[in-house]
């Protein structure tokens, strides 16, 4: 029996005259992996940021196990439960791995809890041998694992990746897929904005469709790939 985690009701946020998101709702239930799609500028990175408080919604609710989270600023959203990771991959470059990551712990916990939740973070993502690596150094799918590690180290409940595997190449996405799974094995609720449609189809039991700022579909990887609105949305904008 699935239970609703995340439940988004009627989220709208504008951006001067550009109606960024449109009465959104979804609902994601605990232990999902969610794909969130749609064309360039359809609203994907707008909504996530709006999940995690980085931008209040002009309107809609959004609730995390009963709880209600708009208003609430960042750092309470990842206290509640709800982080995401970003785009571009935003490290401290000049800190040790093991450094990076425990910023996430600071949250709930001493420098010396939050180092030694990092370790364990480290440890279930598969790069405790690179705790003392300056994050300079390190590779693009290493970046993306402390990425996750940092995250982990809030102890979400629900997981925001935005592009994670973006700089990453087939073998290390299937890896990194891999690693995503293990994590919902464990108990993590977790949804996932990604360009690589071979990615999305196969990590993803169930698909969002954002299109202009509006849900335009969801359903299973299969139903959203034959949804009209779907392939016009993705056709119309490479024709234009
Ligand atoms: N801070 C902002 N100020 C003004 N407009 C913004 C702002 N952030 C996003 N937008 C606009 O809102 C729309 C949605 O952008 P958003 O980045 O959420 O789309 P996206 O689906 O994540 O796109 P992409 O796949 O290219 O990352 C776009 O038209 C974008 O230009």
């Amino acid at each position: 029996m699935t239970e609703a985690l995340l439940q988004v009701s009627c989220i709208s946020k504008r951006f001067g005259g550009l109606k960024a998101l449109s009465d959104v709702s979804l609902t994601v239930n605990a232990g999902e992996i969610v794909g969130l799609i749609g064309p360039n500028g359809a609203g994907k990175t707008t909504l996530f940021s709006t999940l995690v408080g980085l931008h209040k919604p002009d309107s809609g609710t959004i609730t995390l196990d009963g709880r209600e989270l708009v208003g609430l600023k960042p750092h309470k959203i990842a206290a509640a439960g709800m982080i995401k990771t970003f785009q571009n991959v935003a490290l401290f470059l000049d800190s040790s791995v093991l450094d990076n990551v425990l910023t996430g712990g600071l949250l709930r916990h001493s420098v010396e809890d939050a180092r030694d939740l990092a370790r364990r973070c480290l440890e279930r993502v598969g790069i405790s041998a690179i705790s003392d690596k300056l994050a300079r150094d390190l590779s693009f799918p290493e970046r993306a694992r402390v990425e996750v590690a940092r995250a982990l180290c809030t102890q979400p409940r629900v997981l925001l990746l935005d592009e994670a595997m973006a700089a990453l190449n087939h073998v290390e996405m299937d890896e990194f897929m891999r690693l995503l799974r293990q994590l919902r094995e464990e108990g993590l609720t977790l949804i996932v904005v990604e360009h690589h449609m071979r990615a999305i189809m196969s990590l993803c039991e169930r698909l969002v469709v954002l299109n202009f700022g509006q849900l335009i579909a969801t359903g299973t990887p299969a139903q959203v790939s034959h949804d009209p609105a779907v392939v016009q949305a993705y056709l119309g904008r490479s024709a234009a």
